[in-house]
Formats: C-alpha cells, structure tokens, sequence
C-alpha cells in the first residue's frame, strides 16, 4: 500500500512516495517544486509514478496552495490528509499556549526528531532547527515535550527586508566572512551569523532547563548553507517532515 507524503512550506512544495506509511518503509521517489510549479505536477513530477493509495501531507503556504495541491492529487483515487497540530501524539506534546496554532511542519520535525532521539541511544533534550523560508529553532526536553520555540526570517526574506526597506543594500549575494568589508559579504555574513547565534542562545537555554546536552538537528533548503558556519555538533536532516508523516501515517492507517 503505497503512501505519499507532502510538505508544502512557504517556497516548495516537497513530496516522497514511501511502499507503506511506516516508519521503516523504504522509498519509492521523492522531488520538489517550487510553488509556482504546483499546477504542473500531475501531467509532470508524477504523471509516471505507481499511484499511491494513501496520503498524508502538512501545508503551511495557505488555503490556495493546498487546493491546488489537491487539484493534482485527483490524478489518484485517494482522500488527502492534511496535518494539524495536537496536544500531544506519537510520543511528543505540545507546549504551545494555542497546540494548533504550531506549524504543521514544525509539529511534524518534533515527532520525526523524537523519534531519531529515542533511536540514537538514551533520551536526551533536542534542538530542532528548519532553514526554510522561515527559519524556526524549536525546543524538546528529554522526556519528548516541545518547550517552545523561535522563529526567524530565512536568508531570502532577510535580504529582500534589507533590500526594500534601504537605498543603499540593493547588491549581489556576497560571502560570509568573520569581518566584511564589503556589502554584499556584510548582508550575507549578518544573515548567516544572525541565525547561528540564535541557535547557540536557543542550545543555552535549553541546556540550562534541561542539564543535558541536545541532540541538535538541523534541515529544510537552506541549511546546508547554515551548517559550515555552525560551531555545535550537528546532524544535517532532509526528511525529519517525512519521518514525522511516516509515524502518524503508521497510526492512521494501521493496515497499510
Ligand atoms: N533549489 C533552490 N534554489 C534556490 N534556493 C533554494 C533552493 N532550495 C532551497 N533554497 C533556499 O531555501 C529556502 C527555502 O527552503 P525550503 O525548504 O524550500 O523552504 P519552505 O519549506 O519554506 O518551502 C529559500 O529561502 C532558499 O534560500
Ligand atoms: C513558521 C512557518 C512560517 C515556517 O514555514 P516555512 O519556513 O517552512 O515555510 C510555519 O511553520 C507557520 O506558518 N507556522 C504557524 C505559526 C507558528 O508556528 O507559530
Ligand atoms: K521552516
């Protein structure tokens, strides 16, 4: 019974095909499109692939989005299911003062890192770290509760704040360096440490509450920008979203 998982954020839609909805379930194929490209995936990105027989996706990009997302899922014959946050579920809650009000996506990297917590030895705290068109840092202790979390602009929406807002920044991408001088390595330098230095804060803080040290873990588009300049032990994570899907997958459709 072949499952189909989704992550559409607020620049690409991501997909994966999996043989089942199981944690374990190897996979078929994956891709991304920008969202621009939505409308085009039936007749293209799947028009080839073995149809799946089950769903299960999260949409933070908005209504419009997720409706012409499910305008190329009637390629198949199947029901979309669509993510929303819980109280609590596959072994992680949730702290947020409104538990619905968390992005999907980030609910979902919470379940997939607990997971990979539990599976890499003794529990221990996590910092989950997505570099997307946002970038969020979230917090989970040890014994799998989300504690909080911050949220950033990504690089593109830095440097498009920096560009609209001034008369003076409207120059090509530089590189990060440790004292720029010039604008362009400024702007880049300035995003890239302005995001690692929010993780290091967030690592202290938890630390702190916790007293042990976090399993950091970091994914989404831009993160391998991030990683070079990133002075904690890290594991870089494509698919912590899909392995969230894949275990309520599991609960969801219990025979396949
Ligand atoms: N193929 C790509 N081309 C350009 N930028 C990319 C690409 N992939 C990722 N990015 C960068 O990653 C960010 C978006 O990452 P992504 O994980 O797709 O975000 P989201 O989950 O918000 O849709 C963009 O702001 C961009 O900086
Ligand atoms: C924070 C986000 C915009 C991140 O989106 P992304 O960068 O993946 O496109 C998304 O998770 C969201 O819309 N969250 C709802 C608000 C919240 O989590 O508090
Ligand atoms: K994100």
């Amino acid at each position: 019974m072949s499952f189909l998982v989704i992550d559409i954020g607020n620049t690409r839609l991501k997909w994966g095909l999996y043989e089942a909805p199981r944690p374990e379930a190897a996979l078929i194929a994956q891709g991304a499109v920008f969202l621009e490209a939505i409308d085009r995936l039936a007749e293209e990105d799947w028009a080839r692939l073995p149809a799946p027989q089950r769903m299960l996706g999260s949409a933070v990009a908005g209504q419009g989005v997720r409706r012409r997302t499910e305008e190329q899922l009637d390629l198949w014959d199947l029901t979309p299911r669509w993510v929303v946050s819980q109280p609590q579920d596959a072994g992680v809650s949730n702290g947020y003062e409104h538990p619905a009000r968390l992005g999907s996506d980030r609910w979902l990297a919470l379940i997939g890192a607990r997971a990979r917590v539990l599976a890499s030895g003794p529990a221990r705290p996590a910092l989950v770290v997505m570099v997307g068109t946002a970038v969020t840092i979230d917090a989970m202790d040890a014994e799998g509760r989300f504690l909080g979390g911050l949220i950033l602009p990504g690089f593109g929406l830095m440097l498009k704040a920096l560009e609209s807002g001034t008369a003076g920044l409207k120059v090509p991408t530089g590189e990060v360096r440790e004292f720029p001088t010039n604008t362009s390595d400024a702007l880049m330098s300035g995003g890239t440490y302005g995001i690692a230095g929010a993780i290091e804060r967030m690592h202290r803080h938890l630390l702190r509450r916790c007293g042990a040290e976090p399993m950091l873990l970091m994914g989404g588009g831009a993160a391998v920008k991030l990683a070079p300049e990133t002075d904690l032990p890290f594991e870089l994570v494509d698919t912590l979203i899909f392995e969230g899907l894949l275990r309520l997958g599991a609960q969801e459709f219990p025979d396949g």
